[in-house]
């Protein structure tokens, strides 16, 4: 399904991704760790064709994505949708047309500029805001929602896209524990009972471990681990850190302490 060759990208003479290659055959969980500068986003924004690769490939069912120009381009980006750490809605705007901003490249501007949407647009809207468990948020502008609510609705945006890939940057490194938990269930649900591939990069080991299929780890722009959760040990972790034996996972962890046992509840009856 998909098949990243050789992609390298260059910034002012230094390769912030250097030659990395991995393919991935289904729509799997996957998730990208390494230490800041890594080139983590930098990956993620070529998938998605925010920057562009100085070289390689990066094929999707056999077809060069980085290949694709004007709207054949664009149609990709629909196809697979950004989520960020900071949410990027738009504050003042009510959830649910921040939710119908997902189409925005799909219909007339003019209609999209005055916030004319059809009707089953807003009803599929809604719907996601449903699935999601923030249907209630629905009327009430973004700035007044938590960042956990905020980050759901990015992740509804990203629905309305209907997207063949969901790419995550740091999707939970603004959030606490519990509404990290939360937002990284829905990430997980989506990814399977969909079917849609989620590439995150991920700043903590545990959350790595607990819902990916598949680790890649990065450090200076290569990839220096590949395997499975399981693989992922604290002597690779060390590695991929470029830590020495002072490294403590526990540091970077999001493990929500027993006393907020009812919040992991509510997380997993959203799961269920
Ligand atoms: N637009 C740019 N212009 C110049 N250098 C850039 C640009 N974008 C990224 N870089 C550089 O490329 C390298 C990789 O950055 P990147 O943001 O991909 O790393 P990262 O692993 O995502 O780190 P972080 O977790 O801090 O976001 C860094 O050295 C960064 O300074």
């Amino acid at each position: 399904m998909l098949a990243v060759q050789n992609v390298t990208r260059v910034f002012s003479g230094r390769a912030a991704v250097d030659d990395i290659s991995f393919s991935v055959d289904g729509p799997a969980f996957v998730g990208i760790i390494g230490r800041s500068g890594a080139g983590k986003s930098t990956f993620l924004r070529m998938m998605n064709r925010l920057t562009d690769a100085s070289a390689g490939r990066i094929c999707v069912d056999g077809r060069d994505i980085l290949a694709l120009r004007g709207r054949d381009r664009r149609a990709w980006q629909s196809q697979c949708a950004m989520i960020f750490q900071q949410f990027n809605l738009v504050p003042r705007m009510d959830v649910v047309s921040n939710v119908l901003h997902g189409l925005l490249n799909r219909r007339p501007v003019l209609a999209t500029l005055f916030n004319l949407w059809p009707r089953a647009d807003i009803l599929r809207a809604l719907e996601i805001l449903d699935r999601l468990g923030i249907a209630e948020q629905a009327p009430k502008r973004a700035e007044a929602l938590s960042g956990g609510q905020q980050q759901r609705v990015a992740i509804a945006r990203a629905l309305m896209q209907d997207p063949r890939i969901i790419l995550a940057d740091e999707p939970i490194a603004s959030l606490d524990p519990m509404n990290a938990q939360i937002v990284m269930d829905t990430l997980k649900r989506i990814n399977v009972e969909d079917g849609r591939m989620v590439i995150a990069n991920l700043h903590t080991l545990d959350t790595a471990r607990r819902y990916c299929d598949r680790v890649i780890g990065m450090r200076d722009g290569r990839i220096v681990f590949d395997g499975t959760p399981a693989q992922l040990s604290t002597g690779v972790a060390r590695d991929i850190y470029g830590a020495d034996h002072s490294f403590n996972e526990a540091a970077t962890s999001t493990a929500i302490p027993a006393d907020t046992a009812a919040d992991a509840a509510y997380a997993a009856r959203l799961m269920a």
